[in-house]
């Protein structure tokens, strides 16, 4: 008999999938729809922890109900942080430039929280990286914005793609701000029977 090696990815995500793709990790993507408003006062890695773990959840829940066989499942979260300020996706190009224009000659962090989840337990795994941008010029912030890419990314840019000339350093995990840190993740494949080597 064959084994089914997959996992689930809870994710809407085409970075976290290739990602995990490029691993080796078979894996087949289902739904994690979730509400991910900040509550009152709530500090960005518990933010970010509370959405990956609810994202599992709600995937987890997604796979009992339908009935679907009982694998590993892995969700994940990623946030932009300034100062003390959670800054998620920008809701229209105006918010993208206004937040492009916060992050401009300054440093920010950008916060994943992988969370794997089966029959038994869940377990998470947060990754924090230091990212220093350039000044910006309102030209390129413009241009970027036109470019479409700050639509759909925490904190209005992909440093994998053209936002990547932004970027003066970085001290952390490139992986986990492009959304999945392949080192934790590793880890808890690892942990779940699912080693990568
Ligand atoms: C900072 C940064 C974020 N991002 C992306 C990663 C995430 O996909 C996105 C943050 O949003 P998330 O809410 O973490 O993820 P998502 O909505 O894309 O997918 P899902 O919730 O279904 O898993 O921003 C980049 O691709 N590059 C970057 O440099």
């Amino acid at each position: 008999m064959i084994q089914d090696r997959r996992i689930y990815l809870a994710s809407a995500s085409p970075r976290r999938k290739e990602l995990l793709t490029n691993l080796g990790i078979p894996l087949e993507v289902i739904r994690a729809d979730i509400n991910e408003d900040p509550l009152p006062g709530e500090a960005p890695i518990a933010y970010t922890e509370r959405l990956a773990r609810e994202k599992a959840e709600s995937g987890w829940a997604h796979v009992l109900q339908f009935g679907l066989p009982l694998r590993p499942l892995l969700a994940a979260d990623t946030t932009v942080v300034l100062g003390d300020r959670i800054i998620g996706k920008p809701v229209d190009e105006a918010d993208a430039a206004a937040i492009l224009r916060q992050l401009s000659g300054t440093e920010h962090q950008v916060v994943t929280s992988v969370a794997m989840r089966d029959a038994e337990r869940l377990e998470l795994k947060t990754s924090v990286s230091h990212v220093r941008f350039r000044k910006l010029s309102e030209a390129e912030i413009s241009n970027y914005v036109h470019s479409r890419e700050p639509m759909d990314k925490a904190g209005a840019y992909g440093i994998q793609g053209l936002a990547g000339i932004f970027v003066e350093e970085i001290r952390g995990s490139f992986t986990g701000i492009v959304g999945l840190p392949l080192c934790e993740t590793a880890a808890l494949l690892a942990d779940f029977g699912h080693p990568v080597l």
